[in-house]
């Protein structure tokens, strides 16, 4: 499950997809996207639990959108790229699994965009963020407008995107976007997908449905999440896996989910 542009590895319940465009510091064009989308589309036919999203070498996690690809496009064109590029950035961001970022190195507009669109991301000493399109004429397209206000608020996003200016992964973590403290270039990847284990050791419909109902209550008000959360809630608790993880503690013994039917859905 590999295209050039971006290689797709399974570990166990974790897969890999790491952008390859080293040469080009893994700029994002519609090969590198389309990949993306398909080898989300295998993956959810997977018993995959997480998903670790990356990029070739140690200077760039993606240094955004390819400027060869930009050239030229005219509005209506760009337009529709757009939309496309957005519907993959958003298929990461509400993926039923977690897709965590490993932030190798520079992660700028587009690059920026799609770690900010990940469930979170583990963020290399090394690492740079930022939005430089302004810069270039261009503006922020995969969903950085908006993604970046509603974690940072608006000041430090219109701050981001109007000087350009990169924030380190000290920063950007004592910002809230990163979970977990920036760690050695070299060991990025394995943090990852350490973090990736841990919560595939949990009960995976828990995992699930704990997701969508964060993902899902995002858009409407506190009272539409509640009920959300109580629905999604009621299915998981009287689910197997529910049963399984009680009998296990109150057991003392690790519970063994993979046992467990898929029981209803959550
Ligand atoms: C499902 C279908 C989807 C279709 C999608 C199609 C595209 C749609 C576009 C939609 C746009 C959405 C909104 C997002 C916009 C952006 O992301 S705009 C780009 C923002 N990024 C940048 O401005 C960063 C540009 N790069 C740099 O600033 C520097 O390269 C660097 C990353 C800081 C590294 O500098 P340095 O180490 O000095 O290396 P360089 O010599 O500059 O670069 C090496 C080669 O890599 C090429 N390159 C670098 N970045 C890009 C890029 N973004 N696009 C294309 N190519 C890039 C650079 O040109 C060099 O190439 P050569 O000269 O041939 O060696």
């Amino acid at each position: 499950m590999s295209d050039d542009v971006l290689v797709v590895e399974r570990q166990g319940p974790v897969a890999q997809l790491r952008i390859n465009r080293p040469r080009q510091h893994n700029a994002l064009n519609a090969d590198v996207l389309s990949a993306v989308d398909r080898a989300l589309d295998e993956l959810a036919a997977t018993e995959v639990r997480a998903i670790v999203l990356t990029g070739t070498g140690e200077r760039a996690f993606s240094a955004g959108a390819d400027l060869h690809e930009l050239a030229g496009l005219g509005a209506d064109r760009a337009h529709d790229v757009l939309g496309r590029g957005q519907a993959v950035v958003a298929r990461i961001e509400r993926s039923p699994v977690p897709v965590i970022a490993a932030v190798n190195g520079l992660a700028l507009g587009g690059g920026f965009e799609i770690a900010l669109a990940c469930t979170f991301a583990v963020l290399a000493e090394t690492a740079e963020l930022g939005l430089p399109e302004t810069g270039l004429g261009l503006m922020p397209g995969y969903g950085g407008t908006q993604r970046l206000a509603r974690r940072v608020g608006a000041p430090v996003a219109a701050y981001t995107m109007l000087t350009g200016e990169r924030m380190s992964a000290e920063r950007a973590y004592g910002l809230g976007l990163t979970p977990v403290p920036p760690v050695p270039v070299g060991g990025v990847v394995d943090a990852a997908h350490d973090l990736a284990l841990r919560v595939a050791a949990r009960g995976p419909r828990a995992v699930r449905a704990s997701l969508e109902a964060l993902h899902r209550g995002a858009d409407g008000s506190l009272e539409s999440g509640l009920a959300l959360e109580s629905a999604l809630a009621g299915v998981v608790t009287g689910g197997e896996e529910a049963a399984e993880g009680i009998a296990a503690f109150l057991g003392k013994r690790t519970p063994a989910f993979d046992a467990t039917r898929g029981g209803e859905q959550a």
